[in-house]
């Protein structure tokens, strides 16, 4: 086939590596195929110097490129499924979901090698209200510093001496060809990540029909289920990744049971609900649907009014 696909990309090291993926993946499974990067510069990436909920969200890092899209300046974006927002603007959807790499949060520093291991009052670098709720219920000790920019930004001011141990996604660093700096891979029981962590997911018109059979061959059905149902649950709950909620979904050998864990946590860490739902595959959306439903009822709602107030004022 002779087209051209157009991928229209933020510059980070991260964004970058997604789309280069992307595209290899279909000159891969369409030789011949041409595939163009178009590196743009988001409102997110401008705007560093503070917490992200405060300067609008994660709805920053996708609007330039959404609107790149529907101009029909570029054919596709590719995601972080962690970033997504939940709703796409009419004409937009996401048609593909990539085979999910390492959903686990790192424990990344020079001088220990788990959290167990750090010193009392030791400085842990974190921008997650996710991460922050659910280290400081195990060691209410430890000092969370706030932490921002990208995956090497993060990384060097951890060299620089301003952390003793930093929090990053493990994806992130083993994609960025950094799986050294893992000193351990933190367990989905103590650190439950972020729905759709480690998941690459690709937005397009959802009009173009030569596109979408050109993309069918990156879908991952099994990533798909579990996603659909951490992102059910996000929506519900009407959060992503900058508010202190956590979804994981996983399959059973067979496929036939999808298996959710979900928790809605204070940020200080002095209460954290967890509840946990299961279901077939095929019931992805409902299993998240009614374990959000769930953690509302256990109480979530306050905890969550509560953060969103103090991220607008
Ligand atoms: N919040 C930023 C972000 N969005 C996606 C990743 C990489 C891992 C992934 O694809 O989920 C990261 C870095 C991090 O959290 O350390």
């Amino acid at each position: 086939m002779s087209r051209t696909i157009r991928i229209a990309t933020r510059k980070s090291p991260l964004a970058l590596w997604q789309a280069e993926y992307v595209k290899a993946e279909l000159e891969r499974h369409h030789p011949g195929i041409n595939v163009e990067l178009l590196g743009m510069t988001s409102k997110g990436d401008k705007i560093l110097d503070a917490p992200l909920a405060k300067v609008g969200g994660k709805g920053l890092f996708v609007k330039e490129l959404e609107e790149a899209m529907l101009a029909g300046e570029a054919d596709i974006a590719v995601h972080s499924m962690k970033d997504v927002p939940m709703e796409f603007p009419e004409g937009l959807g996401l048609a593909v979901i990539c085979p999910r790499e390492q959903p686990t949060d790192a424990f990344v520093s020079n001088t220990y090698n788990s959290i167990e291991e750090l010193p009392e009052g030791a400085v842990v670098g974190t921008s997650s209200l996710r991460r922050e709720a659910q280290i400081r219920e195990k060691r209410p000790d430890l000092q969370i510093k706030w932490l921002r920019g990208n995956v090497n930004t993060r990384l060097r001011k951890l060299d620089d001496g301003e952390y003793d141990a930093i929090i990053l996604a493990s994806a992130g660093l083993i994609r960025l060809e950094m799986p050294e700096r893992i000193r351990s891979e933190i367990s989905v029981e103590f650190s439950l990540p972020a729905g759709g962590q480690g998941a690459v997911g690709i937005e397009c018109r959802t009009d173009d029909h030569e596109l979408l059979e050109l993309l069918k061959p990156l879908h991952d059905q099994e990533t798909a289920w579990r996603v659909s149902a951490e992102r059910a649950m996000n929506r519900r709950l009407e959060g992503g990744c900058q508010v202190p909620i956590a979804c994981y979904a996983t399959l059973n050998d067979d496929n036939s049971e999808l298996y959710l864990r979900g928790l809605v946590a204070k940020p200080d860490g002095t209460l954290i609900l967890r509840d946990e739902e299961r279901g077939t595959p095929e019931q992805a959306e409902q299993l998240g649907i009614t374990l959000a439903d769930r953690l509302l009822a256990a109480g979530a709602k306050s905890i969550l009014d509560e953060v969103y107030n103090k991220a607008d004022g």
